[in-house]
């Protein structure tokens, strides 16, 4: 791996005698992680089930380092959105944003969704979490990741940040920005991160950084936190770049954060000014903690929240008897007021909604199912946002299950439940989606995208 020169002067001016510690590192394995979905499972329940080897990570509760030769993303709790995979320093800015059930949070920068699930997860179905990105393919993905670890009180959009700004000004109580950046953290990944470096440089990202930054604070009620990262190690967009933003806006305020071992501090020396208050910002290294790099801040803004305004009011859905029914069966709080009706698919919107109307959103909320002529078919997100007994009817198979990899391959399989109809099929109580039983031969609905390849 050659690096450009450039930045290898830049490092070795930053890190000084340290910079042969940081050189070596890059010839160590990447280092591999999970992060566990704790809207859907304990920790301590995890730990029991956990199919291979974990060990956790300093800074989240709920991170563990894996080794990459285990496969976690082929495993059925894998599929039944038990966890994220994620590089463990990637872990770090989602676990220190104050995150509470019912917050209205927006994470603005916010695909493939490390971050979003993690702030997801941590609502517990409470308040609102907004993920945004520009990029319209890695929205796709992120939309994918929410479903699968089951966060029903999302709207994702994919939106310039400006244009977010009229229908949410001063509207979220707590905002990520987990900025587009030059990536020096990723130089262990290969060769294209370096290439795009030695194209770019850094003064682009900058310039975005500090347009994005802007338009996220304007988002922020008073009172709220902003937490801002990278995973890049150019001052430019780190320290700098929250210096820049104190100058800004001078209601903002930088936080402490809490320590862990091998974390460094922010820079002041670093910065244009000297601005010490820096030092509450964190750095992650990867010649000093088992991670690939990060830069976070935390930051507050001054004043106290004013009171919410009203949730968008809407009409009641004209509902069909047999999604009527079938939503009976379901154990969720499943307000009427709050389903939505379009084309034929039922969604449950969020509680509080800004109005998004002419924006770029790929769903507000959680898509139920679509009502056919006769007939109510059940969305898959649905089973997965649903607790393992949340259904009148459960088929659950065990790790040793044959008929588990049969299921997930989206292929029929048998079962003698005595009962016909639609069945929650779960993994040792986890939900995975869902199947139709007639006579003992149950017809498979996984969803054929998401199928066991
Ligand atoms: C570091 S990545 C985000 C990773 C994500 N937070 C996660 O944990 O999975 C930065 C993201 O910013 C997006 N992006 C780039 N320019 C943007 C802009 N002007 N506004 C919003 N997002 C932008 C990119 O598409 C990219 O997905």
């Amino acid at each position: 791996m050659e690096l450009p020169q450039l930045f290898v002067e830049k490092m070795k001016s930053l890190l000084g005698e340290e910079y042969s510690d940081y050189e070596a590192c890059l010839q160590r394995p990447k280092q591999s992680g999970i992060r566990v979905n704790t809207s859907k499972i304990s920790v301590e329940e995890f730990r029991k089930i956990a199919p291979f080897e974990i060990e956790p990570v300093p800074w989240t509760e709920n991170g563990f380092f894996v080794e990459a030769k285990d496969q976690p993303a082929k495993h059925p709790f894998y599929h039944a959105g038990l966890y994220y995979i994620q590089e463990p320093s990637a872990m770090a800015p989602a676990a220190f944003l104050p995150v509470e059930p019912g917050d209205k949070v927006l994470d603005l920068c916010a695909a493939p969704g490390g971050k979003s699930t993690e702030l997801g997860a941590r609502l517990k179905g409470e308040g609102l979490l907004v993920s945004n990105d520009i990029s319209i393919t890695r929205t796709k993905a992120l939309l994918k990741n929410l479903e699968m670890f089951g966060i029903s009180n999302s709207v994702i959009a994919s939106e310039e940040p400006k244009n977010l700004v009229p229908v949410c000004y001063e509207y979220f109580d707590k905002v990520l920005v987990d900025a587009p950046c030059s990536g020096e953290g990723m130089f262990r990944k290969g060769s294209n991160e370096i290439k795009n470096w030695a194209e770019y440089g850094i003064e682009p990202y900058v310039k975005i950084q500090r347009e994005i930054i802007l338009d996220a604070v304007k988002m922020l009620k008073p009172g709220g936190y902003l937490l801002y990262s990278t995973c890049t190690f150019s001052p430019e967009e780190d320290e700098q770049l929250i210096e820049y933003l104190l100058h800004q806006v001078p209601e903002l305020s930088l936080v402490d954060m809490p320590e862990a071992d091998g974390f460094d501090r922010g820079h002041p020396e670093w910065t244009v000014s000297g601005l010490q208050d820096v030092k509450k910002c964190i750095r992650l290294w990867p010649h000093k903690i088992k991670g690939e790099g990060h830069f976070l801040a935390l930051l507050k803004k001054e004043g106290e929240p004013a009171a919410g305004a009203e949730g968008q009011k809407r009409d009641r859905a004209k509902i069909s008897q047999e999604a009527e029914a079938f939503l009976s069966e379901c154990r969720m709080d499943l307000d009427p007021n709050r389903i939505k009706e379009h084309k034929g698919r039922l969604i449950l919107t969020p509680k509080d909604l800004p109005d998004l109307g002419r924006l770029r959103v790929l769903r507000h909320g959680l898509l139920l199912g679509e009502m056919k002529k006769r007939r109510f078919e059940p969305s898959q997100v649905l089973a997965m946002a649903l607790s393992g007994d949340g259904y009148a009817r459960t088929l659950d198979l065990s790790l040793s299950d044959e008929r588990l990899m049969k299921y997930l391959k989206c292929e029929t399989i048998l079962a003698d439940e005595k009962e016909d109809g639609m069945y929650l099929v779960t993994v040792q109580g986890y939900p995975l989606g869902w199947g139709k039983l007639s006579k003992g031969r149950m017809k498979n609905k996984y969803a054929p995208s998401w199928r066991w390849m």
